[in-house]
């Protein structure tokens, strides 16, 4: 089956510079990331805390404010009808932000759920949406797209009605998501979307989230989260992260059941041994810490803390292959999976 791309990353980077007296440092946040996204997924975007998920989805964005700075590479978005845009080589922020923000890629940020002013109805925000691409749609028009949209995130019509403040942590969130795709957007991008709420609050993200994709309101979803159970309930492929870059992608089922790089492995191992009470944000269970991305291990970022570190990792960089319908950038596997 054919797989229309909706977004392509190569060697996608961008750093935070850093000034310590008169010395600049460069954070290597995104450092090179390859990876394609395609219509109908919903990625999960998983790895320890600081290894650069939230970087790269604000790269994703072109959301660049200094100190972080896009440093090179490709990034394009694949619209619904064909057009490619080559999103860096648009004239700044306000370009990216006017052509692509909400109608053909959206972010949800880890803090959203006081991204609301929380003086603003519900309808006036969805109205600011949707007149700033459309703009002579009436007020009456928006409210009825809102509550239509609302609707199919199975909330109650009358949450246009409602201040932000209103609303309970798991009906903001899903308002959130519903306003940030009135537009449709191709690519939606949620960070950490479930992580504030309770259980059975997140299961009902999640489900909107399914929704979203189930109904065609979006055609691919980015997930980000540290906590790989969430995502295996809701992705259907994997992007494993590392200390900015991807190290192993592919689908979820083969990423949980048979992890190739020694990172995933360590990284689901971690989540079995402390599965349910330890879930806490940002606890890493994974012996040793992820590197300073100021100076990164030279040759494989992963390989001071691998129990399978060889020469060659410790001097070479190795780049993604292909193994099955997983890619992995691991020396292991460089003569096919069976040299290991
Ligand atoms: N404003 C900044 N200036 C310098 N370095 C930064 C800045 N913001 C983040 N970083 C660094 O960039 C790296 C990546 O951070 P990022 O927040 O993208 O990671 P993350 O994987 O999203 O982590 P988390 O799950 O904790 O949000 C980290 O090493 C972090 O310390």
């Amino acid at each position: 089956m054919a797989m229309n791309k909706r977004m392509v990353l190569e060697n996608l980077r961008a750093y935070y510079r850093q000034l310590k007296g008169t010395t600049e440092y460069l954070v290597k946040a995104v450092d090179g990331v390859n990876l394609e996204i395609y219509e109908g997924d919903i990625l999960g975007l998983v790895g320890e805390s600081g290894c650069g998920k939230s970087t790269l989805a604000k790269t994703l964005m072109m959301d660049l404010t200094p100190p972080l700075q896009y440093m090179g590479g490709k990034l394009q978005i694949i619209s619904r009808d064909g057009t490619v845009f080559e999103i860096t080589q648009f004239k700044g922020k306000d370009q990216v932000k006017r052509t692509l923000w909400g109608r053909h890629i959206a972010y949800v940020p880890q803090d959203a759920l006081n991204a609301l002013m929380p003086t603003i109805k519900i309808k006036k925000i969805a109205y600011d949406v949707l007149r700033s691409n459309e703009s002579g749609i009436t007020f009456q028009e928006a409210v009825k797209k809102a509550k239509e949209r609302l609707t199919e995130l199975d909330l109650p019509d009358y949450v246009t009605e409602l201040y932000p403040f209103q609303l309970s942590g798991g009906m903001r969130q899903r308002a959130v998501l519903a306003m940030a795709t009135l537009l449709n957007p191709e690519i939606l991008i949620v960070d950490e979307p479930t992580s504030a709420l309770d259980v059975t609050t997140q299961k009902i993200v999640l489900k909107s989230l399914i929704k979203l994709r189930k109904l065609e309101l979006v055609d691919s979803i980015v997930f980000i989260t540290h906590d790989i159970s969430t995502v295996r309930q809701i992705a259907n492929r994997i992007a494993v992260m590392y200390a900015g870059k991807i190290v192993e992608t592919g689908p979820t089922e083969s990423i949980i059941k048979e992890p190739l790089h020694p990172y995933t492995k360590a990284l689901i191992e971690s989540v079995a041994s402390i599965e349910p009470e330890g879930k806490e944000k940002g606890i890493s269970y994974i012996p040793g810490q992820p590197p300073n991305l100021i100076n990164p291990p030279t040759g494989c970022r992963f390989h001071p803390r691998c129990p399978y570190a060889m020469e060659i990792c410790r001097r070479e960089e190795p780049e993604l292959i292909k193994i099955d319908e997983t890619q992995v950038a691991c020396w292991l596997y460089k003569g096919g999976r069976e040299n290991v």
